[in-house]
């Protein structure tokens, strides 16, 4: 198998390094990289994974994963710049996979030798249980062997779709965040139900339960009744919606409390928050 090296070992360079050390990856092909020499010894006790400076990285690496904060990501290139030089770029030097928010692959290029080949990447933190959505587009020097292998890697640890660079930005808002706003809502329900009296660690079993279960729901082909079409959302929520009963009341007040505007608000706010990111790289 391809060496990986990841250059940033925080929330999401753990993520893939831990998922894919949880799908059978050998740690021995896994490198990190990692500014916070603590934290690459956390992540060697926790996964057997071996700290290398970026040098060595950019020698070894088949893969070279950039998985740090996007103002550190010209930074990070700089460091990796001249050994990836020294290497031919058709098939002996790595392919560059960047998880960077709102970095455009012409960026990353512009700091990277000539016709390296670059895959943006927006994966998200579900990585780490082999559940993560990763959604692919190529830079200009990747060709269908460079994304094959990108998507390889990551189906390892999930589910992967391409889309056109330019829908990056939105992706990062619905997938890339996403997560944080179903931890949100779960973690609002549990303390509604811990205000209401019940115990914390039975409302947490109650809400974590039930996410787990929508989530199967959402994803189960036919589990809305149709079959040959994904689940729609929308007819999942009315099979739980009795007339008259409590869900419609929960919903009634949700609606009117402004939820729909929140969550397409907050969506609009991630997606321009990752153009700007983008704008003040390097
Ligand atoms: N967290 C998430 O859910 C997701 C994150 N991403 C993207 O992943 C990237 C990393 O995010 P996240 O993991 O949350 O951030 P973290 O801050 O948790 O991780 C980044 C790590 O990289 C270290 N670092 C900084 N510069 C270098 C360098 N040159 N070489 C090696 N290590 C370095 C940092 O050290 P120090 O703290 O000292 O700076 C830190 O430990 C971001 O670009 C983000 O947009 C993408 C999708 C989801
Ligand atoms: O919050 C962030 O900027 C990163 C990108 C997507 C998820 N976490």
């Amino acid at each position: 198998m391809e060496t990986v090296a990841v250059l940033g070992g925080g929330k999401i360079g753990e993520a893939l390094l831990g998922g894919l050390v949880a799908a059978g990856r050998a740690p021995g092909e896994l490198l990190v990289v990692e500014a916070v020499a603590t934290r690459a010894a956390e992540l060697g006790e926790r996964y057997g994974i071996g700290a290398v400076d970026a040098a060595e990285a950019a020698r070894r690496a088949d893969v070279l994963v950039v998985a740090v904060k996007p103002g550190d990501v010209p930074a990070a290139l700089d460091q990796v710049h001249d050994v990836l030089a020294g290497r031919r770029p058709d098939g002996d030097r790595p392919t560059v996979v960047s998880l960077a928010a709102g970095i455009p692959t012409a960026s990353l290029e512009a700091r990277l030798p000539a016709d390296t080949a670059v895959v943006r990447v927006m994966p998200n933190t579900p990585m780490l249980v082999g559940r993560a959505m990763c959604v692919l587009s190529p830079g200009a020097a990747a060709g269908e062997v460079e994304l094959a292998l990108t998507e390889g890697l990551l189906a390892a640890v999930g589910r992967t779709v391409r889309v056109p660079e330019s829908q990056q930005d939105l992706a990062t808002a619905l997938s890339g965040s996403g997560p944080a706003y179903v931890f949100l809502l779960a973690e609002a329900m549990i303390d509604a139900g811990v205000a209401l009296g019940m115990p914390r660690a039975t409302a947490t079993e109650l809400v974590t339960a039930t996410v787990e279960g929508a989530g199967g729901l959402l994803t189960t082909p036919g589990s809305d009744g149709r079959e040959g079409v994904a689940p729609h959302p929308g007819l999942l929520r009315e099979a739980v919606t009795s007339p008259g009963g409590t869900t419609a009341a929960a919903l009634g007040t949700l609606e009117a409390e402004g939820l729909r505007t929140a969550l397409a608000r907050a969506v609009a706010a991630a997606r321009d928050r990752s153009v700007a990111l983008g704008r003040q790289d390097g």
